[in-house]
């Protein structure tokens, strides 16, 4: 027989696994499929093969026929090839129908997937976004279905007399750069939408980690970013519904990155903290909007810092972080023209105190002034 046709077909509705059919299995609604359509046609196949996109396995065919109450005669058996197993099935069929000559079978697909969970990936900033934010980005459009980026000049982690009227704002240029990456979404919320009614009156603490390095230098700077990244958290968790999200922090911010990872941590906030590597200049300067400030010769002054983490890095590589001569390397930026420095400590990053016999990582980390800029930095040296 050459010709050989469909002459009936019928599905079930499409519903989310684990709600309208929670309780039914993947053969009992093929099997409902396959009475409906025999009796619509009024005649049994006399085989039915079905492909099994993610079902349970064995043989759906002969399950589901037995369940449509085709009985023992009926032949059964499946495709398992996920995706398109379907196709194959009916052409599976039509084969059987072709060779057997005459005799009716049924082909169709069956299964229980439900596509991989949609997740959200994150990106706060405060703007001004160069190839650092651009990375971090990227990082997240490989690893998300939706990627947003917020852009905020937070006024709560600026100190009095900080660059907080200052800070750049190039919107429109940020806006598409953002558009040029594939972003999909851009939150720019107004400082009266985050905090309606001034400074909040509730808001978070860093703790005592938060007082140390860039927290001895900018008092309540990591209370001020706990506060806006815990409401931009919150935002985007209930934005999302059930899918995950991640956020992506530069390990420039190394000592922001801890203490977001323990916001998370102590507050069980159902947000994955994906840390990212510094992306540097050409020369070594890790890239920073407050790079901006720097005039040609301030930009030269401020290489001493990269170049300073990087000759620990490479003592510490060869001899031991133990081993680093960390005055000899304070002189060294010291007595650079231009350069005032704030700290230059080796830590343990999981911790912030000084490294242990037991520490997997151990990390100078530096803050500098040139001119009026604050510049900050770090390199592993274990
Ligand atoms: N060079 C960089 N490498 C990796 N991540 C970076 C880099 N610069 C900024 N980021 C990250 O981008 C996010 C947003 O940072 P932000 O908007 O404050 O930019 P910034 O360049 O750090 O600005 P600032 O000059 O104010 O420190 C932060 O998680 C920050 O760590
Ligand atoms: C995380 C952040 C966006 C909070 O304002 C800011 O501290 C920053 O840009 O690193
Ligand atoms: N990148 C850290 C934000 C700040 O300096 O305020």
């Amino acid at each position: 027989m050459d010709d050989v046709a469909i002459v009936g077909a019928l599905r079930t509705p499409v519903v989310s696994r684990s709600r309208g059919f929670a309780g039914t299995t993947v053969d009992e609604l093929a099997a409902h499929a396959l009475a409906a359509v025999a009796a619509a046609g009024g005649r049994r196949p006399d085989a039915v093969v079905l492909g099994n996109c993610t079902g349970p396995g064995g043989n759906l065919g002969r399950i589901a026929a037995l369940g449509a109450g085709f009985g023992e005669s009926c032949a059964g058996w499946g495709v398992d090839a996920q995706c398109g197993s379907g196709l194959i099935a009916v052409a599976e069929a039509t084969r059987h129908v072709r060779e057997t000559g005459g005799a009716a079978a049924a082909g169709g697909e069956a299964g229980a997937a439900e596509p991989a969970p949609v997740t959200v990936g994150l990106i706060p900033t405060m703007g001004a976004l160069h190839e650092g934010h651009a990375t971090l980005i990227r990082r997240a459009l490989e690893q998300n279905d939706v990627v947003a980026v917020s852009i905020f000049v937070n006024p709560l982690q600026f100190g009095p007399g900080e660059d907080y009227e200052s800070y750049p704002r190039p919107l429109e240029a940020d806006l598409q750069m953002l558009r040029d990456l594939g972003v999909d979404l851009a939150f720019v919320p107004e400082r009266e939408t985050m905090y309606p009614g001034g400074r909040p009156l509730v808001s978070l603490s860093s703790g005592e980690l938060g007082t140390r390095f860039e927290g001895a230098s900018r008092p309540g700077h990591f209370d001020g970013v706990l506060t806006v990244v815990a409401k931009l958290f919150n935002l985007f968790v209930a934005a999302a519904g059930p899918h995950r999200v991640r956020a992506y922090f530069g390990q420039k911010d190394a000592q922001q990155v801890a203490i977001v990872q323990r916001l998370v941590a102590d507050l069980n906030v159902p947000v994955t903290i994906v840390p990212v590597a510094i992306v540097r200049e050409e020369g070594g300067l890790a890239m920073s909007s407050r790079n901006t400030y720097l005039d040609e010769e301030s930009r030269r002054a401020a290489l001493v810092l990269s170049r300073t983490l990087a000759l620990l890095r490479e003592e510490g590589l060869s001899r031991g972080y133990a081993g680093i001569d960390l005055e000899s390397a304070r002189s060294r930026i010291e007595e650079r023209d231009g350069v005032e420095l704030d700290y230059l400590e080796i830590v343990d990053p999981s911790t912030f105190d000084a490294p242990t016999e037991a520490s997997t990582r151990a990390m100078a980390m530096a803050a500098i002034r040139v001119g009026g800029t604050r510049l900050i930095d770090n390199m592993d040296v274990l």
